[in-house]
């Protein structure tokens, strides 16, 4: 008897090392770094990022050494914290289906106390100027100087009405996307760093309707693609390969947020909830087996937006120079204008930057039309995120597509396009950006910035 219990707890100790040790094998496979070769996760995770000549490797260090800490500090500004937003818009194609009933997908909104005064009502704005104007010195400046910097109470009733209707004239030329600002009523301030982009629990059929609607009927597939499964993007032109990538580096952006702020069930009743990181969400999402090989692809592609967004800026540069970033606190201003410029010139020296020129070129008629397609996609997609059920998720695929928008409207705008050209305010093309194009831009590309630092986060957890 003694000698069969013995060779039972032989092999139970066999077993389990056999067991045990294939298992870490395969979890091995998941948490390879990027010198592993082979199959995984982040190994694929290397190399050019496609369409473009630039590796992972330089725009890792690039955004973890040098942008990342410089958006983090920038976006907690007055200035790009507030984001004029309408949550309150109808669906325009299908009814609302689901409201996420969690209280985490519920938004905060500002009330006008809660707002710097550059951002504040009119009426609320007139009343503090009176004050203003009587309590400082006659070397304060005027109500009129006050206002310069904010765009759309610089100049008389007359010429506001004619630079609303010019601008609604350039926009349904130049925008991307639809932009919820001070003409749409119904909008909120909403102060994003109360409201972070993180795990709320919307999932199902809502979010699944939605990207899918986003895959099947508004980027471009190849002929014979469907759903979500767009894994080869061969047989497509250039131009439809970066509406793809743009979309799936956005998509790859929330769930690498909603994985790496994740919210974790109390383990007791007793207990409390905990955020942090969840590795098991992350791996499920990219890992190369559990995604039948699309995950690393998915993650490359946030790269690359992080790319078209990152050249936007850089051309822009011009532009963001000149801007006041006005809030009515002029310590606080010089703040801001102190970290733009800090922040441009970094990604001004940036040598691979993304070549927009190579897009739309060819015969003519059929790049404009392309180039309209494009951008009516585009559009639609914008209009899309009014059917996202739950509020928070909303504000920022708004914010996100918003910024995403405007990246392509500075590339496609300006003294023309490639490496050298830039955008100018008062150019030849009276190009012009609004506040809510620069606020989310600047935080679109925060974004991302923070899902490829969030990356290499995820990458010294298993490595
Ligand atoms: C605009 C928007 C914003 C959202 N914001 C949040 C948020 O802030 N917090 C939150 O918790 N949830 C958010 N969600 C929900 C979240 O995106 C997921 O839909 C949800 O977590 C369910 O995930 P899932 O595993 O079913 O796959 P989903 O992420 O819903 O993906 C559906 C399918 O798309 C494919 N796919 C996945 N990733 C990619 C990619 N990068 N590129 C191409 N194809 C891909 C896969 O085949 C996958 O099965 C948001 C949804 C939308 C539409």
């Amino acid at each position: 008897m003694a000698q069969y219990i013995k060779i039972c707890f032989i092999l139970v100790i066999a077993y389990t090392y056999i067991v045990g040790g294939s298992k870490n094998k395969s979890k091995n496979k998941l948490l390879v770094n990027r010198e592993t070769p082979g199959p995984g996760c982040f190994c694929k995770l290397n190399g050019e990022v496609d369409d473009c000549q630039c590796k992972v490797e330089s725009l890792d260090s690039l955004n973890n050494d040098q942008i990342y800490p410089r958006m983090k500090s920038l976006l907690s500004r007055n200035f790009f914290r507030y984001f004029k937003v309408n949550l309150h818009k109808e669906c325009p194609f299908w009814a609302d289906d689901s409201r996420c009933a969690m209280k985490n997908c519920a938004v905060e909104m500002c009330t006008q106390d809660d707002l710097p005064f550059g951002l504040k009502e009119e009426e609320d704005k007139e009343s503090e100027n009176k004050y203003i104007e009587k309590a400082q010195s006659e070397d304060c400046p005027t109500k009129a100087d006050v206002t310069l910097g904010d765009i759309d109470t610089t100049i008389s009733k007359e010429s506001q009405q004619a630079f609303k209707d010019w601008t609604k004239y350039d926009d349904a030329q130049e925008t991307f996307c639809e932009l919820d600002d001070d003409t749409t009523g119904n909008c909120d301030y909403v102060d994003l760093l109360l409201n972070p982009e993180r795990y709320t629990g919307y999932k199902g059929e809502s979010p699944h309707r939605i990207w899918n609607s986003i895959y099947n009927e508004n980027c471009f597939k190849a002929p014979d693609q469907s759903g979500y499964n767009s894994q080869s993007l061969t047989g497509m032109c250039l131009e439809k390969r970066v509406f793809y990538r743009m979309i799936s580096g956005l998509h790859a952006s929330i769930s690498i947020h909603l994985s790496h702020e994740y919210l974790f069930p109390a383990s007791t009743c007793y207990g409390t909830e905990k955020w942090g990181q969840n590795m098991e969400e992350f791996l499920r999402r990219f890992d190369h087996e559990q995604t039948d090989g699309r995950g690393p692809q998915w993650l490359k592609n946030l790269y690359f937006t992080y790319l078209v967004e990152l050249r936007a800026i850089a051309k822009a540069a011009p532009y963001l120079e000149e801007e006041g970033y006005f809030t009515g606190d002029d310590e606080e201003d010089n703040a801001v204008k102190e970290g733009v410029l800090d922040l441009l010139n970094v990604v001004k020296q940036f040598p691979n930057q993304f070549d927009e020129s190579k897009l739309f070129k060819g015969n003519k008629k059929e790049a404009q039309a392309l180039k309209e397609e494009f951008r009516d996609h585009f559009r639609n997609i914008s209009r899309i995120m009014d059917c996202v059920g739950c509020d928070k998720c909303k504000l920022w695929g708004k914010l996100q597509v918003q910024g995403m928008g405007t990246a392509l409207k500075i590339l496609f705008s300006g003294d023309g396009m490639g490496p050298q050209s830039t955008v100018k305010a008062g150019s030849k093309q009276k190009f012009q950006l609004r506040r809510t194009e620069i606020v989310s831009l600047l935080n679109a590309f925060g974004r991302l910035s923070s899902s490829i630092h969030a990356i290499e986060v995820f990458r010294r957890m298993i490595s």
